[in-house]
């Protein structure tokens, strides 16, 4: 993807990725994000701020996803968005350049709209300020300090002043997303216990193992070190309101799925959110967890989750949705006794493509996909 703005990546095998921009031309072709909502919305950003034509578009999932809440304000800073539906739907058109700083509050708590225009901001004339409703996960404002970006957090503001980046030394940290699906594994799992190394300590990223201890959950996480540890408890129900979404937004599938077998009855609200994302993940989630033979009611923006289920083995379809495939893995692995067939399996590749060799590793039991 990067390769088509002429920008040279190279992999080199050992884990590292050596990248050299800049990024100063239109890309040669269509930008393909496949299942990536984050992708597209960043690479927006990134196209505002050139002049030329970008062409971005994504899967059959990613193109029913909405783009009006990154059109319209790289819109008003003066880049021109064309797409289905008048910009709302990819693929979309961006023709950049000429772009003004404005100051912009997103009507949704969004990481993605954020950054999209943090990054359109680097090239704009004057400052570019977005206000927010709510704290989202901050890896850009992190990422653009390290890259020598000049960006001012005040609050609940967050500034990007133009200005050229220069290349530094990243490590990655783990993927507290990832990590979530262990921490759930181990607790679905009649006794045991899972430690999860070297994730990313920073705010927002790993709220899940306070709603997790609020279950009840034997779970501690280490800042200094960044390791996961997680035994085997008994849990029950959960309250989570609008207030917890923003830090768990993609974990709740699989906090979901630990409501079912906790004691009591779960209420979650506030997420409506979730309807746009990979997947409706409020219908999908809910029907997931009834496949497994759980007691769930649909609202609005959540859902009532009836506890003490025994989940029993299910077919399940992800939706194309990575998390939903993800959480039916392990519900399926460590609390089912039989065989879970998982159609959709493909989807996973999007944000964890060595799940299964992970399940297995921890299990033993290899997911079976089902139909693509
Ligand atoms: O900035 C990011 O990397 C992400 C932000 C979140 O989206 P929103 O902040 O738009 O909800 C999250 O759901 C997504 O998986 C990744
Ligand atoms: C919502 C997610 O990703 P995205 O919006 O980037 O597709 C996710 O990772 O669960």
């Amino acid at each position: 993807m990067i390769g088509r703005f002429g920008v040279s990546v190279t992999c080199t095998g050992d884990g590292r990725v050596r990248v050299e921009g800049p990024v100063r031309h239109e890309p040669d072709d269509v930008l393909d994000h496949g299942n990536a909502g984050t992708g597209i919305r960043l690479t927006a950003g990134v196209c505002a701020g050139i002049d030329g034509l970008s062409v971005l578009t994504g899967d059959q999932y990613l193109r029913r996803r909405p783009m009006d809440r990154i059109a319209e304000p790289l819109r008003a800073m003066g880049a021109t968005v064309a797409g289905r539906e008048d910009g709302r739907l990819a693929p979309l058109v961006i023709r950049g350049g000429n772009l003004t700083g404005i100051t912009y509050a997103p009507p949704q708590a969004s990481a993605q709209v954020k950054s999209a225009l943090l990054l359109a901001g680097l090239s704009a004339r004057g400052i570019t300020t977005v206000e927010e409703i709510h704290p989202t996960r901050r890896h850009t404002e992190e990422m653009l300090t390290e890259f020598g970006g000049r960006v001012t957090v005040d609050g609940m503001r967050v500034s990007v002043e133009p200005g050229e980046l220069s290349a530094t030394d990243v490590v990655v940290p783990g993927d507290p997303s990832q990590a979530a699906f262990w921490a759930v594994a181990a607790l679905l799992a009649d006794q045991g216990e899972v430690a999860v190394d070297g994730l990313y300590t920073g705010p927002g990223r790993s709220d899940f193992v306070q709603i997790l201890q609020r279950m009840g959950a034997d779970i501690t996480f280490d800042l200094a070190t960044g390791t996961l540890t997680v035994r085997s408890s008994r849990l029950r129900a959960v309250e989570i309101t609008a207030e917890d979404i923003p830090g768990i937004v993609d974990e709740i599938p699989v906090l979901a799925m630990a409501a079912a077998v906790a004691e009591g009855t779960t209420v979650i609200s506030g997420a409506a959110e979730l309807r746009a994302k990979e997947s409706d993940r409020i219908a999908s989630t809910a029907g997931m967890l009834r496949a497994f033979g759980a007691q769930v009611t649909e609202t609005e923006d959540g859902m009532v989750i009836e506890g003490g289920a025994r989940l029993r083995p299910a077919r399940v379809d992800s939706h194309g949705d990575h998390r939903i495939a993800m959480t039916a893995a392990v519900a399926g692995a460590c609390a089912a006794d039989g065989a879970t067939v998982i159609d959709g399996w493909d989807s996973v590749a999007t944000s964890y493509p060595g799940f299964a060799q992970h399940l297995v590793q921890l299990t033993g039991t290899t997911p079976a996909a089902g139909d693509a």
